[in-house]
């Protein structure tokens, strides 16, 4: 077998790994990325994830009421394509035209913990290296219901972006952050949208008032949730009354009982799992949890030390920008002081890409009232906020602010968007708890108008001390 030897070796073309690649790289360490899917160069965000999605919500969100649904999905879909064919590519030659990182196409698989062996097809190729780093990913849980291996109407959230036609009927399992995003995204484009989920409740970590407003909002976008239950099985038919489709039975408790939803397509959203089962993980004395996650320290070192393991697949937080933060560890244990680690992290920010967006950064009201702490809480629905036209002017007033202050130090302690903007208007407020800037600088500052930042005034303006026991 023919083999390389080099000075850091990344299994998966992930956010982490391939930002670490170019950084070694381009300092003139030798480095090899070994990635098993030209489709992937680049990484799950930008060809199946993060960027396609919202590629296509986006879309979704200018469909006009006289565009023909299908057509106008298709057109989408294209439009989709060409984009991520250009990041693809655009991935590759970035990392390709560093002299010192060598790309190899192939799957990864341990060997020892300084050799991993290639396979492409009958190929195979030794690397030996001084440090391993595995960014692997995950990959979508597989359906448990029954059925589902027979159907052709069961969709992840990669097959469904290539859906063919767009589906009338749509039934989406698990209501977390892809089930929503598809849901909300479907419904703009023109279909029938049933969310199924087995939590009792919509958004568990969220305040119930922002969990009734996304609800209530999905079901004016024409969405039904069934809460509380699961898919007990699917089963495609001809359909000669009602056409081709699936049937897909439900049940949750007793009083719920059983019932059948019919639908052209079924995405199941129900979590990812560590893509580390081909990797023969044991030979390099790396270890994982009960879920396969690879276990790591707060400096993303596995139970080898010469391995880390980034990004999703070491079980933390699954975000591009995680995954992003963890590249900067790893840099920092192999070329800086070694002092940074996860535990560094504050305020990390997260967007549910709704229309509008839901973001979110620190505690919750609820999470307030746990603690136990002394808090004040602004919360304003945006319709009224009378300072910030900005939503009346682009015709999305939907939503509510709510900021929670610590009530001694003046310091934010958490803030849900539920708003146009959000995912930009979140990393301000995350920059604020960060750099220790208070609650009331943020009300007096000077903002541009119009804008969504400008809420800040008049909803940090209105903060109250937390009524007892609401
Ligand atoms: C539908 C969807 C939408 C999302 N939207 C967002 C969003 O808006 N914002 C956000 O921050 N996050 C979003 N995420 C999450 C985000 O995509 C992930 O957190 C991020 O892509 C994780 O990247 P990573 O660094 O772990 O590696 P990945 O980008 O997953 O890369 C892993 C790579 O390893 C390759 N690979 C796997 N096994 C092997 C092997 N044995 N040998 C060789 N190569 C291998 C894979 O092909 C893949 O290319 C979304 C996820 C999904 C599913
Ligand atoms: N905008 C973003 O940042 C973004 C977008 C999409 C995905 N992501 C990342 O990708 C990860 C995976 O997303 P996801 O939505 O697949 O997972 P998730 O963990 O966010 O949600 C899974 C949902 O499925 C439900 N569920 C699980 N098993 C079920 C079953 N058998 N029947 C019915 N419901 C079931 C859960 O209650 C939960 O609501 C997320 O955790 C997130 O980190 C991020």
């Amino acid at each position: 077998m023919e083999s390389i030897s080099v000075d850091v070796l990344v299994l998966g073309w992930g956010k982490a790994g391939k930002t670490l690649a170019g950084a070694l790289g381009r300092q003139g360490q030798h480095v090899a990325l070994v990635e098993r899917s030209p489709q992937m160069y680049g990484g799950t965000c930008i060809n199946v994830a993060c960027v396609p999605t919202k590629a296509l919500i986006h879309r979704a969100e200018e469909r006009r009421g006289t565009d023909d649904p299908a057509d106008y999905f298709a057109t989408s879909v294209v439009a989709r394509d060409t984009l991520i064919a250009q990041l693809n590519a655009r991935n590759h030659a970035m990392l390709a035209e560093v002299d010192t990182v060598t790309l190899i196409d192939g799957q990864a698989r341990f060997v020892a913990p300084d050799q991993v062996e290639v396979s492409a097809g009958a190929d195979r190729l030794l690397v030996r290296a001084d440090t391993v780093v595995v960014n692997t990913g995950t990959v979508p849980a597989p359906p448990q219901f029954e059925g589902a291996a027979d159907s052709t109407r069961v969709y992840d959230s990669t097959t469904l972006q290539h859906v063919e036609p767009l589906p009338r009927r749509l039934v989406v399992v698990g209501a977390g952050y892809v089930g929503l995003e598809f849901a909300s995204m479907f419904a703009h484009f023109g279909s029938s949208v049933h969310v199924v989920d087995h939590n009792e409740s919509l958004l568990p970590r969220e305040d119930r008032d922002v969990a009734e407003a996304v609800r209530r909002l999905l079901e004016e976008q024409g969405v039904e949730f069934h809460l509380g239950q699961t898919v007990q099985s699917v089963l495609d038919h001809d359909g000669a009354e009602q056409g081709p489709g699936t049937v897909v039975t439900i049940s949750g408790s007793p009083d719920l009982g059983t019932r059948t939803l019919r639908a052209d397509a079924v995405l199941v959203a129900t979590g990812r799992v560590p893509a580390t089962p081909d990797l023969d993980l044991a030979r390099a004395g790396v270890t994982t949890d009960a879920r396969g996650f690879i276990e790591v320290d707060e400096h993303l070192r596995t139970a080898t030390p010469t391995v880390f393991a980034v990004g999703d697949v070491n079980g933390g937080p699954q975000f591009t920008y995680v995954s992003l933060d963890d590249h900067r560890i790893v840099l920092d244990q192999l070329v800086g002081s070694g002092g940074r680690t996860t535990k560094d992290r504050v305020a990390v920010p997260t967007t549910t890409f709704l229309s509008p967006p839901l973001a979110r950064v620190g505690i919750s009201e609820t999470e307030a009232r746990e603690l136990e702490i002394d808090v004040l809480v602004a919360v304003k629905d945006v319709a009224g906020i009378a300072a910030m036209p900005r939503p009346k002017i682009v015709g999305e007033t939907h939503g509510l602010i709510k900021v929670i202050v610590d009530a001694e130090t003046d310091l934010i302690l958490g803030a849900t968007l539920f708003c146009i903007d959000a995912q930009e208007v979140v990393n301000l407020i995350a920059l604020a708890m960060r750099t220790g800037t208070t609650a009331s600088r943020l009300r007096d500052g000077i903002w541009t108008h119009p804008s969504t930042t400008e809420a800040l005034n008049e909803v940090l303006a209105s903060l109250r001390p937390l009524a007892p026991g609401a």
